[in-house]
C-alpha cells in the first residue's frame, strides 16, 4: 500500500466512508531550485472543508509548497492534486491571500474585490453582486469607497481575504496572513477568518510562523523539518470552533507543536552553521 493509500484509508471522521472527499492530495512532491532542494517528498491529503496549517523552520520550503498548490510553480518530483487532478496552472478553484495585502492603491476597496470576476471575465453588475456579499461577510460594509492607504491594516487584508473570495474558490491558500497585523488587529481578524470558514464551507491551507495561530485556528498542523522539507509530524487539533485563544486545552498543543517545532529549528540553525 503507498503511503498516500495508507492515509486515504484513514478515517478523518467517525468511519472512512463518512469522511469529506480528499481537496488536495500530494504524493511525494518535490521542488527543487537548480541544486537547491526547497520540499522532498511531501505526502499527505487535505480534505474538504479541513483548516490545515503548515509550519516548519524559516526555509523550510513552506511558501515554495503553498505556490506549487496556487498553481505558480511545478513539481520536480511526485505530483500535487486538487479534486483527484494533477495541478497544471493557476486556477479558479484557488484563492491566495499573501502578508503583504498586495491592493491595488488606485483601486476602491469594491474595485479591489471586483477584479478576480471582472478578470474571469463576469459581467460588472454580477462581479460586484459578489463582492458585496465577501463585503459583507468580511465586515467592511461602508467602506466600498475607500482607497487602501485610507485603511488600518486588519481592514487591508480583509480586502485581501474578501478578493481571494470573490471569485468563489473552493480552497483558500493563506500566506503567513497576519504576519503585518499587530496583536490586537491579529485577534480580530483571525476570530473573523475562522467564522467566515465555518460559515463559508472551504477548504483553507494556512501557512504561518505562529504555533499561537496555527493551533487556534487549524484542525490538523503539518510541521515541516529542515530543508528539504519533509512532514515531521501531522497534529491533529481536536477541538470544536470557533475557539477561544485563552481555552486552556489550546496549551497542550501549543506545547506539543512547540516542542516538535524547536527540535526542528535547532536542526535547521546547526545545518546552516555546519555543525
Ligand atoms: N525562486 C527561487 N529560486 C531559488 N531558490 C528559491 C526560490 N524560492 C525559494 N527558494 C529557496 O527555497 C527554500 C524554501 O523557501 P521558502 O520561501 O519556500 O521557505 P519558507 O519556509 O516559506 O521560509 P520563511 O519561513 O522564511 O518564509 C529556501 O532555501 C529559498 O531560498
Amino acid at each position: 500500500m503507498s503511503n498516500v493509500e495508507k492515509i486515504l484509508s484513514d478515517p478523518v471522521g467517525e468511519t472512512a466512508t463518512l469522511a469529506p472527499k480528499p481537496k488536495i492530495t500530494a504524493e511525494g512532491a518535490g521542488i527543487r531550485f537548480g541544486s537547491i532542494v526547497a520540499v522532498e517528498d511531501f505526502t499527505t491529503v487535505i480534505r474538504e472543508r479541513e483548516f490545515v496549517s503548515i509550519i516548519g523552520p524559516s526555509g523550510c520550503g513552506k511558501s515554495t509548497l503553498l505556490y506549487a498548490i496556487a498553481g505558480f510553480l511545478k513539481t520536480t518530483s511526485g505530483v500535487l492534486k486538487v479534486d483527484g487532478k494533477p495541478i497544471v496552472k493557476p486556477g479558479p478553484d484557488r484563492g491566495i491571500v499573501f502578508q503583504e495585502f498586495v491592493l491595488f492603491p488606485w483601486r476602491t476597496v469594491l474595485r479591489n474585490i471586483t477584479l478576480g470576476p471582472e478578470i474571469a471575465g463576469l459581467p460588472r453588475a454580477e462581479a460586484e453582486e459578489r463582492a458585496r456579499k465577501w463585503i459583507r461577510l468580511t465586515g467592511l460594509g461602508g467602506f466600498e469607497n475607500a482607497y487602501p492607504a485610507t485603511l488600518s491594516g486588519g481592514m487591508k487584508q480583509r480586502v485581501a481575504i474578501a478578493r481571494a473570495l470573490t471569485c468563489e474558490p473552493d480552497i483558500l491558500l493563506l500566506d503567513e496572513p497576519f504576519g503585518a497585523l499587530d496583536v490586537q488587529t491579529k485577534n480580530y481578524v483571525m476570530k473573523d477568518l475562522q467564522d467566515l470558514w465555518i460559515a463559508a464551507s472551504k477548504t483553507i491551507l494556512m501557512v504561518t510562523h505562529s504555533v499561537q495561530e496555527a493551533t487556534l485556528m487549524a484542525d490538523r498542523v503539518l510541521i515541516l523539518g529542515a530543508r528539504p522539507s519533509r512532514i515531521v509530524a501531522d497534529v491533529r487539533i481536536d477541538l470544536p470552533h470557533p475557539r477561544d485563544p485563552l481555552d486552556q486545552r489550546l496549551g497542550r498543543y501549543r506545547q506539543e507543536v512547540t516542542e516538535i517545532l524547536s527540535a526542528e529549528v535547532d536542526r535547521a540553525m546547526k545545518g546552516e552553521r555546519g555543525q
